[in-house]
């Protein structure tokens, strides 16, 4: 089948359908072969597709048939045969009801393919499926249109014409787009998404900004009411201006105004002069006839609240007589002034303070009048009775005040209102011409704030203008080195609160009234002098309790200091007294290390020597073994006496006591199966006699050096070893053994005269260890040897029980042993002796610490020379138990 694919431009004409329905028509002509409609679905659903096919031509009759097959998303819906069954020349076909399933946004795909020799015209109507979807109608959007390419016969393979790239491109296409749209579509969610986050960024950022912005303004606030505050403090009494408004009385006579409040601003003021400027002064606030009471305050506030951070505080007014200085300061009842206000603000941050501090707050009032000063809060004095006379006393440094005044004190705002009234009510009042209420005196309210032990607070308020305060502003204001504060009892009252550790602010109060021009600029003009006074830096005022309250806690931290410093002292000198100590333990063992190395190196020494000591001894029990034998053999065949003469000697000298014990006749009688066995020679290497001398009196000398200045004669031991051939016992097992006593090797042979009592075989506590272990260290009461190899091997185990009881005792008496055993460093190790051979000496004895001496020498002193030889030469220990 060949295909052909033509791309067309689709085309939407007036026939497009009314678009309201949801119906899309495309009407095509195609002038040559087949082509495919692409449609892009807004939305998945069911489609209904109707195709249009007009002036399909067929020239021919079936076998010429030009037909094509229509495709519907790859899905054939109209055959050739359809179409031939139904078309007739001429006559256009229409094939609806083709349904199209559309998925996501894929495309629906309509696809013509057939050979076509003729122009066709068709139409294609796509009209979505309601009845399946009952969402909103949207239809399907035409993306493109592909017609039948030129036909390339030259591709031609197998009879059919390959699909070329077209349509595929335009699929190709069509997936790209899609997948760029959904990449766009994802990129657009990304940025979405984004911005969202940046919005949210930007609002925050922009929150802190303004959160930044407001804690800018705070602290530009605090730290500019700050400096201002510091400037005012460093520099200047602070002044405010405030006059009053014009009475109704100077209204009525035609007043007019001679302070330009219109054009002031920050603190500038103008006094005019018929109607022009004549002054501008500077302060630090103006308050024009209109500020009220409360306005004034507001500014006045800070001052007063520092009364209770321990300042002292001066707010005085001064001016003209009739100015407002008392409507200033103590206001009406109904329109209260800066004292008042004053003390509500103190209470009110008291009770806010309640928590952390206590305060107690009175109240005095005085009045210097005539350089008098008077008590307005004590009654009437009784008539002819004077009045008490107070005096200004320095109680300290910098601390003024009048012993005797009266100090109510005040818990409420209604206790000092009350309080103040009676000294207003109190006051001496006189008549003036200026003002009828005016007075000739100065009251001073005196608000004692104590704040847990500072020291008191003063406020203090003057109500009138005295020339003695000019005399002291205008000192400070030249910083003359005296300031007449005692000129008059105002000044000095106020010393305190006019010097240079203070605050203070003064009210320059004027009249407005052009009648009063004069006064007011003089006012005005002292005001300017006092607001450049400088008093320096504002102090804390701290009370004489207090100082010596932290005087008492220094000194108390200074002997807890001692204190400290003594104890620490000695825990140094009981620190080195145990580092000395330590140090001398340490020392003395080592000494005790060194001195039970000493003794093991000594125990060595004496093992080897014991050691050589028992082999002489076994070697002489051979020889005498060897002389007894050629005696035996002597007695045997007597053809050979001369041999037997020559050997063994003389029979008297074998009757003759060998070592202090005599061979008894009757003995050898029991010897009797000897007899018979003549042909026993002795295969053991006997060494020389001079061998066994030298060897002998090495071990003397050594073990013995007097024996060293002695003559030399062949030694004979008291034991004897006779190893009999007659008879092959077996031995019993010999127990082990523990002491270095030589072992009599027959006794059935040759009885052994008794053993002395003097000559313990074995000591008593051998013998308790020998019951209570499997060892023994006594003789076993018949040992047999039946050959020189039994003789050899009975040598061998007695040296071998010889060794091992040294080795037990040495165990069991090592002097490390005893020293780790006991823990200490008292333990005698003289108690500790180890006594080898037959000439021992005794063992070096070592006396450790404040060890004992135990009764182990005085039994050596007490015993004869004899006895100590024969004990030393039984080889057993002499243990004192510890
Ligand atoms: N700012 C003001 N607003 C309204 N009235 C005022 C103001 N200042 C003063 N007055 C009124 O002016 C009158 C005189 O005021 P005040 O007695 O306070 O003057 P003073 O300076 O204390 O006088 P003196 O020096 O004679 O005692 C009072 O009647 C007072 O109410």
């Amino acid at each position: 089948m060949i295909v052909f694919w033509v791309v067309i431009t689709a085309r939407t004409d007036a026939t497009i359908g009314d678009g309201q329905n949801g119906d899309l028509s495309l009407y095509q002509t195609a002038r040559y072969g087949n082509f495919s409609y692409c449609f892009r679905a807004l939305e998945p659903g069911n489609y209904d597709v109707s195709l249009h096919l007009a002036e399909i031509v067929f020239t021919d009759g079936p076998p010429g048939l030009r037909v094509f097959d229509v495709f519907v998303q790859g899905k054939k819906v109209v055959s050739c045969l359809d179409i031939y069954a139904q078309v007739g020349a001429n006559r256009p076909l229409v094939v609806s009801d083709l349904k199209a399933f559309v998925e996501g946004d894929e495309g629906l795909l309509i696809r013509f393919e057939g050979l076509m020799g003729k122009p066709i015209v068709c139409g294609i109507s796509v009209t979505k499926d309601f009845s399946a979807n009952t969402g909103e109608a949207r239809l399907l959007q035409p993306i493109g249109m592909s017609l039948a390419a030129e036909c390339d016969s030259s591709k031609e393979e197998n009879g059919h014409l390959e699909v070329e790239g077209d349509y595929q491109k335009l699929l190709k296409d069509h997936e790209f787009q899609r997948k760029e749209f959904t990449d766009m579509r994802r990129a657009m969610d990304e940025l979405k998404r984004e911005n969202r986050l940046k919005s949210r960024e930007c609002q925050d950022a922009l929150k802190s900004l303004q959160e930044l912005q407001n804690e800018l303004m705070r602290k530009s606030m605090h730290v500019g009411w700050h400096i201002e505050f510091r400037i005012f403090l460093a520099g200047n009494i602070r002044v405010f201006c405030r006059c009053r408004p014009l009475k109704s009385e100077e209204v009525a006579a035609g007043a007019s105004m001679t302070i330009d409040f219109e054009s002031a601003k920050d603190g500038e003021l103008t006094v005019m002069s018929n109607g022009l400027p004549k002054k501008t002064f500077k302060f630090d606030a103006v308050f024009g006839p209109r500020a009220n009471q409360a306005d004034v305050f507001e500014d006045t506030a800070s001052f007063a609240s520092s009364v209770l951070d321990g300042y002292n505080v001066c707010i005085f007014a001064y001016g003209q007589t009739g100015t407002g200085k008392t409507f200033t300061m103590e206001g009406t009842e109904e329109d209260r002034g800066v004292n008042f206000r004053t003390l509500e603000q103190l209470f009110r941050m008291i009770k806010e303070r309640e928590k952390l501090f206590r305060y107690d707050v009175s109240v005095s009032v005085l009045e210097v009048y005539n350089e008098q000063i008077q008590d307005l809060l004590v009654s009437d004095s009784q008539p002819g009775v004077a009045a008490k006379r107070l005096e200004i006393r320095q109680a300290g440094e910098g601390l003024h005040h009048v012993p005797g005044l009266v100090e109510a004190n005040v818990h409420n705002m209604s206790e000092v209102w009350e309080v103040l009234q009676t000294g207003s009510n109190a006051r001496a009042v006189g008549s003036t011409n200026a003002n009828e209420h005016s007075s000739r005196s100065h009251c001073i309210h005196c608000v004692m704030t104590e704040v847990q032990g500072e020291r008191l607070k003063e406020t203090q308020n003057i109500n009138k203008s005295l020339s003695a305060l000019g005399d002291v502003i205008s000192a400070l204001a030249t910083k003359s080195p005296h300031i007449p504060f005692r000129n008059s009892k105002l000044t000095h009252l106020l010393q305190d609160s006019l010097g240079g550790d203070s605050k203070t602010l003064m009210f320059v109060q004027i009249s407005p009234n052009e009648n009063d021009l004069g006064e007011t600029i003089c006012s005005l003009n002292f005001a300017s002098r006092v607001r450049g006074i400088e008093l320096g830096p504002a102090k804390r005022q701290l009370d004489n309790a207090e100082l010596l309250r932290y005087k008492q806690m220094a000194e108390k931290s200074k002997q807890d200091l001692k204190s400290k410093d003594v104890q620490i002292k000695k825990l140094e000198d009981t620190i080195n007294g145990l580092d000395l100590k330590t140090k001398e333990k340490d020392f003395k063992y080592k000494i005790l290390q060194d001195k039970v190395k000493e003794l093991e190196a000594q125990l060595l020494v004496e093992r080897k020597l014991a050691r050589q000591h028992v082999d002489t001894k076994i070697a002489e029990q051979q020889q005498q073994q060897q002389m007894k034998q050629h005696q035996d053999e002597q007695i045997i065949a007597p053809p050979r006496p001369p041999l037997a003469n020559r050997i063994l000697g003389s029979k008297k000298n074998f009757d003759e006591p060998v070592n202090g014990f005599a061979l008894n006749k009757e003995h050898i009688n029991l010897t009797q199966p000897l007899k018979g066995n003549t042909s026993y020679k002795s295969t053991i290497p006997l060494p020389s006699t001079e061998g066994i001398v030298k060897l002998t009196y090495s071990s003397e000398k050594e073990n013995n050096p007097v024996m060293a200045d002695q003559p030399r004669f062949l030694k004979k031991t008291g034991r004897a070893s006779i190893c009999t051939t007659a008879k092959r016992v077996l031995a019993a097992p010999v127990p082990r053994r523990n002491s270095m006593i030589p072992l009599p090797s027959v006794p059935s042979i040759v009885q052994l005269p008794s053993i002395p009592s003097s000559f313990p075989l074995c000591q008593e506590e051998d013998m308790k260890e020998d019951s209570e272990g499997s060892e023994t260290n006594c003789l076993p009461e018949h040992t047999q040897c039946d050959s020189p190899r039994d003789i050899r091997y009975g040598s061998k185990r007695i040296s071998t029980m010889l060794k091992r009881s040294l080795q037990k005792k040495g165990n069991m008496k090592s002097p490390l042993q005893q020293h780790m055993r006991r823990g200490g460093i008292n333990v005698g190790m003289e108690k500790v002796r180890v006594s080898i051979g037959s000439r021992g000496r005794i063992a070096h004895r070592v006396l450790l610490g404040n060890g004992r001496r135990t009764g182990m020498r005085e039994a050596q002193q007490k015993q004869m020379p004899g006895e100590k030889e024969r004990r030393w030469n039984s080889g057993t220990v002499a243990r004192t138990p510890i």
